[in-house]
C-alpha cells in the first residue's frame, strides 16, 4: 500500500475484491518534525528556513484531505454502511457526503471529513451518550435517539431551535460548474410553494456579502431529488470547522497528564482573550451584516463555525429569511430592525452561554450574568449586560443608541488586539508561504535538470562526451545527487542543505567557483555557478527548439 493509503485487498473469505481503505497521510513523513530551532545541527538550519512548519503543513494537509474524502471511505471506516443511499446528485452538485453523525452505526465524519474527535478522542471511542446530534444539547441515550425522526442520511433529525425548529441535513457536495467544495443544507420536507418564490431574493442579497465573519452563501433551490419537497442553501465548505457549541460545551473525556501520568478532567473554561476575541469577531460581522439591511437571526453557539485558529463565522445566514418569508407581510425596514435588535441580545446570549459553559444559560440572565461576573471581568460583563439590555435602556444608562456601531465603539481597545493578533499571524503564514515560494523555484530548476539529464538521443552526441561543452552539466548533476563521503568509505551523502543552497546559487548564477569531478576521479574541472546555469539554459532551449 502507498502511503496515502490507496492500496486495496481482497478478503479471503468472500473472494471479493474489497473496496480501498483509506488510511489517513503519514503526516510524519512528509514533514518530519524539525528540533527545536536553539538546537538546529547547521545542516537543519537550511532545512528549516526552506519548508513551512510541520505544524502548519500538517494542518493545511488535513484539511485538503477533508475536501477529497470520498462518500466510499466514510462508510469504509465506520464498519457497516447504515446509511440510506443519497442522492448522488441534487440541482448541479454531485458527490453528496453526510456532515452529521449516523444514529445508528459508528460516528464517522464530522465536517472535517476526519472521524469526529471530541478533545482528540475519535467519537468512536466514546460512548455514544456523548455524542452530539445537534446545537442544542446531547441526546443523552439511545431511546431518546431511536426516538427521533430519520434523516435520509440515517441520522437523527434534530430539529435545530436557530433556524425555527425546522429539521435540516447538512452535507458536503462538489459542485458541476465550477469543481468547488460546498455545503447543502437541505430542510427537510419543506415545500416553498409558487407564492413564496420570491422569498428566494433575499438569497441574492447574502450572496453580495463578503464579510470574514459570515459563511458565504452561494444560493438556494428547492428540490425533490430525496423523495419530498426540500429547500436546500449552498454555503462554502470549511473543511475542519467545527460549532462553537462542539468545541466549548461538549463534555471531553479525561486526559492523561503528561508529568504525573494520571487521569485529569480538561479545564473547559473559556479564557477571557479568547471571549473577547469572538466578541470583537461577530460585532464586526454583525456590523457589515446591518450595514447591508440584513440581519443574521440564527446567532447561537451551533450556529458559529470555528473555521481555523480561533476564527469564528456566523454559519446558516440567509435560512430564516426564507424560511419564515410572508408574502401577504413582506419584510420591511421596521421588521429588519427588529432582527438587527434580537442579534445584538442573541449575541450577549451566546456570550452567557459560554462563560457558564451551558447552553441554557439564557433561561436565566440574572444569574447568569451574575456567574459571568465571578468569572470574568467587570469590562465584560458590562458589555454582555449593554448586549442583553434594551434600546431604551441603553438610551438611558449610556445615552447612546444600541446598534452595531456603537457596540464597535464599546471594543475599542479590545478590537486592536484582535487587529494585532491577526496581523501577526498574517505575518507568521506569509513568513512561511514565502519559504515554500522559494521551494517552487527550485523544483522548476529540479525539473529542468531531469529534462536534460540521462537523454538517450545525447547518448552518441559530442557535446556531452567527457570533452564536450555540457559534459559539466552531468558532472553537477553527480555533484548535487551523487556525492559520497571523502575517506574512501563510499558512503552516500544526503545532504539536503548541500542540494537546496547550491541549487540556489545555481539560480542566483553565482561567481562562486566549485570542483566538479569526473567519476573516476581522472579529470576534475573548475567552474562558476554562473556557467553551470548557462550551459543548462543553453541546453534545455535547444531541447524546447525540438519539442
Ligand atoms: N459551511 C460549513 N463548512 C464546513 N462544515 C460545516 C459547515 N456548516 C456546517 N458544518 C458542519 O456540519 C455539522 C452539522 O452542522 P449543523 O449546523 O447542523 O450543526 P448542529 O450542531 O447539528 O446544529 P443544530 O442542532 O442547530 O442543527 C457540524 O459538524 C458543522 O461543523
Amino acid at each position: 500500500m502507498d502511503q496515502q493509503g490507496h492500496g486495496g485487498y481482497d478478503d479471503p473469505s468472500t473472494a471479493q475484491p474489497m473496496r480501498p481503505i483509506r488510511q489517513p497521510l503519514q503526516y510524519h513523513l512528509s514533514a518530519p518534525p524539525l528540533p527545536h530551532t536553539s538546537n538546529l545541527h547547521p545542516q537543519h538550519m537550511a532545512q528549516h528556513a526552506y519548508f513551512m512548519s510541520p505544524s502548519l503543513r500538517e494542518d493545511l494537509f488535513r484539511r485538503n484531505e477533508a475536501i477529497n474524502v470520498s462518500a466510499s471511505s466514510v462508510t469504509d471506516l465506520g464498519g457497516t454502511q447504515t446509511r440510506p443511499p443519497q442522492p448522488e446528485e441534487a440541482h448541479v452538485y454531485k458527490d453528496l457526503v453526510a456532515l452529521e453523525p449516523d444514529s445508528s452505526g459508528p460516528l464517522p465524519y464530522g465536517s472535517r471529513g476526519n472521524p469526529v474527535t471530541i478533545g482528540g478522542v475519535p467519537t468512536q471511542l466514546l460512548p455514544r451518550h456523548l455524542l452530539p446530534i445537534g446545537a442544542n444539547g446531547l441526546i443523552s441515550s439511545m431511546g431518546a435517539l431511536s426516538q427521533l425522526p430519520i434523516s435520509s442520511s440515517g441520522g437523527p433529525l434534530a430539529p435545530s431551535s436557530a433556524l425555527g425548529g425546522y429539521p435540516t441535513e447538512v452535507h458536503r457536495a462538489t459542485c458541476t460548474l465550477d469543481g468547488k467544495t460546498y455545503v447543502l443544507r437541505r430542510i427537510v420536507g419543506f415545500n416553498l410553494g409558487r407564492e413564496k418564490e420570491r422569498a428566494l431574493e433575499g438569497v441574492e442579497r447574502w450572496r453580495r456579502l463578503r464579510c470574514p465573519g459570515v459563511v458565504n452563501v452561494r444560493e438556494a433551490f428547492t428540490s425533490w431529488r430525496w423523495g419530498e419537497a426540500s429547500i436546500v442553501f449552498v454555503y462554502d465548505f470549511h473543511p475542519l470547522s467545527t460549532t462553537l457549541f462542539a468545541e466549548h460545551l461538549l463534555p471531553r473525556p479525561p486526559r492523561v497528564d503528561p508529568r504525573t501520568g494520571r487521569m485529569q478532567t480538561v479545564d473547559m473554561h473559556v479564557p477571557e482573550r479568547k471571549m473577547w476575541s469572538y466578541l470583537c469577531q461577530l460585532a464586526s460581522a454583525l456590523r457589515q451584516i446591518h450595514k447591508l439591511g440584513l440581519a443574521a437571526r440564527c446567532l447561537e453557539l451551533g450556529k458559529v463555525l470555528l473555521t481555523g485558529k480561533n476564527r469564528v463565522q456566523i454559519n446558516c445566514c440567509s435560512v430564516l429569511d426564507v424560511l419564515t418569508y410572508d408574502p401577504q407581510n413582506p419584510p420591511s425596514a421596521e421588521s429588519m430592525a427588529n432582527h438587527q435588535a434580537e442579534d445584538l441580545y442573541k449575541l450577549g446570549v451566546l456570550l452567557l452561554c459560554l462563560s457558564s459553559l451551558s447552553s441554557t444559560a439564557g433561561n436565566n440572565i440574572a444569574q447568569s450574568l451574575d456567574n459571568l461576573g465571578r468569572h470574568y471581568s467587570k469590562e465584560l460583563k458590562d458589555v454582555v449586560t449593554w448586549l442583553l439590555q434594551s434600546a431604551q435602556e441603553v438610551d438611558r444608562d449610556y445615552g447612546t443608541a444600541k446598534d452595531a456601531d456603537e457596540l464597535l465603539r464599546l471594543l475599542g481597545p479590545h478590537l486592536a488586539d484582535e487587529l494585532e493578533a491577526s496581523e501577526n499571524y498574517s505575518d507568521l503564514l506569509e513568513d512561511s508561504l514565502s519559504r515554500e515560494l522559494e521551494n517552487a523555484r527550485l523544483v522548476r530548476l529540479l525539473c529542468k535538470m531531469g529534462f536534460i539529464n540521462e537523454r538517450p538521443e545525447y547518448d552518441h552526441d559530442p557535446n556531452w562526451s567527457s570533452t564536450g561543452e555540457r559534459y559539466l552539466i552531468s558532472l553537477f548533476r553527480d555533484y548535487l545527487f551523487h556525492s559520497v563521503e571523502e575517506g574512501g568509505s563510499g558512503k552516500p551523502v544526503l545532504d539536503l542543505s548541500h542540494l537546496l543552497s547550491n541549487l540556489n546559487r545555481l539560480d542566483a548564477g553565482s561567481e562562486d567557483r566549485i570542483m566538479l569531478t569526473s567519476r573516476d576521479e581522472q579529470s576534475c574541472l573548475v567552474v562558476s555557478y554562473k556557467e553551470i546555469k548557462a550551459a543548462i539554459d543553453s541546453a534545455f532551449s535547444d531541447l524546447s527548439r525540438h519539442g
